[in-house]
């Protein structure tokens, strides 16, 4: 027998990783998730936009727009932030991480921070916004290496009905 052809390239797999996190997140209009990779590509960390511990997500707001303290912008965790916060216990230093979108200044801030080196995205739909301009400034000022994939496959289906495995 030969070996497989369509198995998914190491890309294909970590972003699906961070893909497959942020389908943990509660904000009903985006769910973002990030996936933190070593150098010997082993997962170090993951993470997904969500409220920090001990926030109930019942309690809390997931409104857009309104009174800055009724919107969600206060209070969530994006997924590039709670993957570092989550890693492992180790140094991140040398580590990728790969985000679904483009990380925003405050994440970027903590991924200079945490000795990540490459920056692996999706998509860079707010690439017009201030905070993603500064956030590429900063980047691309501290070396960080910044790498869109566009992966050969557009999906990849998982089932979790028992007779497909
Ligand atoms: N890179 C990112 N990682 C994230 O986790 N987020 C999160 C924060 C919010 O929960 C949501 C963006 O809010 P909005 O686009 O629906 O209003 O996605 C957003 C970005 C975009 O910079
Ligand atoms: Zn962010």
């Amino acid at each position: 027998m030969t070996k497989r052809a369509d198995y998914i390239s190491w890309d294909e797999y970590f972003m699906g990783v961070a893909l497959l996190s942020g389908k943990r997140s509660k904000d009903p209009s985006t769910q973002v998730g990030a996936c933190i990779v070593n150098q010997q590509n082993k997962i170090v960390g993951v993470g997904y936009n969500g409220l920090p511990i001990g926030i109930s997500d019942d309690e809390f707001p997931w409104d857009k727009e309104g009174d800055f303290l009724n919107t969600k912008y206060p209070y969530v965790c994006h997924a590039e932030l709670n993957a570092i916060l989550n890693n492992i216990g180790i140094n991140l230093e040398g580590c990728k991480i790969y985000t679904a979108l483009f990380p925003c200044n405050e994440c970027s801030k903590a991924i200079i921070q945490s000795g990540i080196k490459e920056v692996v995205y999706l998509s860079d739909k707010h690439a017009h916004k201030e905070s993603a301009i500064a956030s590429k400034k900063m980047l691309q000022t501290a070396g960080i290496a910044l790498r869109k994939i566009t992966p050969r496959i557009s999906e990849v289906v998982l089932s979790l009905d028992e007779k497909d495995v």
